[in-house]
């Protein structure tokens, strides 16, 4: 018999997470079944959509949603053999029991130099986005230039190198002088620092004198109002986020963007990664070559222990990550 700790939702939460919406569990797991395996967490991810999908994909008392990589530790299931590496959507959770149905093995021959973390971050459901909201939805051709916010973070960071590789220009932002050193050094031609330029309207203006051709907007309200009006004719948005917004406790308004999009054009499209599953594999072969061969470079923000995984939540929403913030048991 195994117990498994977990991370439940005590309370919904209202406005910024805090300490006490959070509840850990103890509870006693069965014996594993005949197709089942037993699976234990070794790093799990805390994820900006933690946030929204809890309003209105859980109840109070739920384990908080969530993926992880995790390695089997008992095996009743051929296709998941004691010591391999999977990645489960199985909430906070140390321990989980599984059919094997909702369970992806890690990328066959995972170098031992690249850390299996990355299955949650660059060669994960953030690289994919990256990926997709950037060949899919602003669908990049010759001489764009392209804008992406909160882009030292887990999708931002892939948007631009992705974007660099591909030989486009690109300018981000993001929270800190930090952050924006990091920006220039895996690329980006220009970079700033959100919080503290005098006019965000002026810091586009000067990144892009031209505009802009494709917005990957992770941060949405404010940012997005002043970020439309630097578009250029038939401008591409790529609205994946909107974490600007996810504390808000009244909903923002407006300035409305129906006149900037038709005055240049623009197409604005929402996306969930999940659309493009079917691609899923072939598109994480492509992420992993680019990390081998060191064209996209990847940084972790790791925080260490289970206990630890509420603090690990709000201090990435408060922007204490550059690159992917994770939690190692
Ligand atoms: N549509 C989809 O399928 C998916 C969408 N997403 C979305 O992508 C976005 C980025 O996610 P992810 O890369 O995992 O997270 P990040 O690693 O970028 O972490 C979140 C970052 O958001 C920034 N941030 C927090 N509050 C604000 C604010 N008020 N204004 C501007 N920036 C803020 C912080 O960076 P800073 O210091 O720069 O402020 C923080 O580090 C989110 O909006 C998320 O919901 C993610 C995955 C899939
Ligand atoms: C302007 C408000 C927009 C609200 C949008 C809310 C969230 C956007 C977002 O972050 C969506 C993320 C979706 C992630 C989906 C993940 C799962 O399909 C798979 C998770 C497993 C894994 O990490 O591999």
């Amino acid at each position: 018999m195994v117990n498994a700790k977990t991370w439940t939702l005590r309370k919904h939460f209202v406005g910024f997470p805090k300490c006490s919406d959070f509840e850990m569990k103890e509870e006693q797991l069965p014996e594993t079944k005949d197709g089942e395996v037993l699976f234990e967490a070794v790093f799990l991810s805390v994820d900006p959509y933690m946030r929204p999908y809890s309003a209105v994909h859980m109840k109070e008392g739920n384990v908080m949603i969530g993926a992880q990589v995790a390695r089997v530790v008992e095996s009743k299931n051929p296709s998941f053999p004691v010591g391999c590496y999977v990645v489960a959507s199985t909430g906070w959770r140390t321990h989980s029991i599984s059919d094997g149905k909702d369970l992806q093995l890690l990328l066959t021959d995972w170098p031992e130099s690249i850390p299996k973390s990355l299955g949650l971050g660059t060669i994960g459901m953030p690289g994919l986005t990256a990926y997709y909201g950037l060949m899919e939805v602003c669908q990049i051709k010759d001489g764009d230039i392209v804008l992406v916010n909160a882009a030292a973070g887990a999708v931002g960071s892939v948007v631009g190198q992705i974007a660099k590789i591909k030989g486009f220009k690109v300018v981000g932002s993001a929270g800190s002088d930090n952050k924006v050193a990091y920006l220039k050094q895996i690329g980006f031609d220009e970079a700033f620092n959100y919080k503290t330029v005098s006019s965000l309207e002026e810091a586009l203006k000067k990144c892009s004198p031209e505009g802009y051709d494709c917005y990957f907007d992770n941060v949405g309200g404010q940012f997005s109002s002043v970020a439309l009006e630097q578009m250029r004719r038939f401008g591409r948005i790529a609205v994946c986020g909107g974490i600007s917004l996810y504390n808000d406790t009244t909903k923002q308004t407006g300035p409305y963007v129906q006149t900037v999009m038709v005055f240049k054009q623009l197409r604005m499209e929402g996306f969930i990664v999940g659309r493009w599953k079917h691609k899923d594999e072939e598109t994480l072969k492509q992420l992993m070559a680019w990390v081998k061969e060191g064209k996209l470079k990847y940084e972790e923000h790791i925080t260490k222990g289970f206990e630890n995984m509420p603090a690990a939540f709000m201090g990435m929403l408060k922007g204490e990550n550059t690159g992917k913030a994770i939690v190692a048991v």
